[in-house]
């Protein structure tokens, strides 16, 4: 559903200064999957999601969606993009609807701005998500959970294939958060969409099969349930399970060989200042060590 190869986000910011968001960031994601990307404040998250729904062009490189090459698409195939093939769920709710309508009203906006009027579908798609008892509330009589359920069915109101959540569950309470999740996860069950959340919190590595890493703009690791049936049955009976005993975190390997080592794992071997290691191959084990040491 998406590859992105080498792809590379300059934002100008004024005649002599240039921010570099995205460094060459590798990603692949498959059709029907529901995955993960985390990263810190800056790592260049919102600016892969502005890559991914077309809000935004890359710089370069490579960024495939649902077929469509997002580099060369002319400006009117870019609009039928974002109206049909993506849909986005934003943390922030004054994106995602608009206050003073109905829940049904929000849900038929986007099927109006394709020419389509369907009540119906909006009432299925507020069913899906758990708000049909709320067709005719406004949604400033909502809680913020509730609005986030609304805001899933909107995104989801043209059928694209895929869906883009950014910090999903970043405004509401922990208990919310596992509702809104168990949202997407009947979606991408039942209706096979694509699903891509992103989030600063490595709770959410925790929460599903696979979640890819970003730091400085590159994709620096995978966090992989070791097995997903084996997990789930655990998470039943022990509730305060931590991501290692579920999850394997695998370090992302560019073309050019290049792999992040976390800033902890240098702290540890003690290379404070120093940029340099020795690489040793031994016993089918690449090792990186400090020059100082031994
Ligand atoms: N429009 C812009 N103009 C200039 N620089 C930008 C722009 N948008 C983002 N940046 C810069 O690009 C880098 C990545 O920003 P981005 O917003 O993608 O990070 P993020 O991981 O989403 O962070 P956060 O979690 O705080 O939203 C940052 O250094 C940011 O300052």
């Amino acid at each position: 559903m998406i590859q992105c190869k080498d792809l590379v986000k300059i934002y100008k910011v004024d005649d002599e200064h240039e921010v570099m968001a995205l460094q060459g960031l590798d990603l692949d994601v498959q059709k029907g999957e529901l995955m993960g990307i985390i990263g810190s404040s800056g790592s260049g998250k919102s600016t892969l999601l502005n890559m991914l729904g077309g809000l935004d062009r890359p710089t370069a490189g490579k960024c495939v969606v649902d077929g469509k090459d997002l580099l060369r698409l002319q400006p009117k195939e870019l609009v039928s993009y974002k109206l049909e093939s993506v849909g986005f769920v934003w943390q922030n709710n004054a994106r995602n609807i608009i206050p003073y309508l109905t829940a049904i009203e929000n849900v038929e906006l986007p099927m109006l701005l394709k020419g389509r009027h369907k009540r119906e579908r909006a009432k299925e798609l507020l069913e899906l998500v758990g708000m049909g008892h709320r067709f005719h509330n406004k949604l400033t009589m909502l809680s913020g959970g509730e609005q986030q359920r609304v805001a899933i069915a909107i995104s989801l109101a043209n059928d694209p294939n895929l869906l883009l959540a950014d910090e999903p569950t970043g405004s509401v309470d922990s208990k919310t958060a596992d509702v809104i999740l168990g949202v997407f996860r009947e979606l991408n069950r039942s209706l096979h969409k694509t699903i891509v959340i992103v989030s600063h919190d490595t709770e959410l590595t925790k929460k599903l099969d696979r979640v890819v890493a970003i730091r400085d703009g590159k994709t620096s690791s995978e966090i992989l349930r070791k097995s997903y049936y084996e997990a789930e049955e655990h998470l039943l009976n022990e509730k305060e399970m931590k991501a290692e005993e579920t999850h394997v975190e695998l370090a992302v390997i560019d073309r050019a060989g290049r792999i992040q080592i976390p800033r902890d794992y240098l702290d540890s071997i003690e290379l404070g200042e120093s940029n340099k290691l020795r690489v040793e191959l031994e016993d089918g084990k690449i090792m990186l060590v400090n020059p100082k040491s031994s």
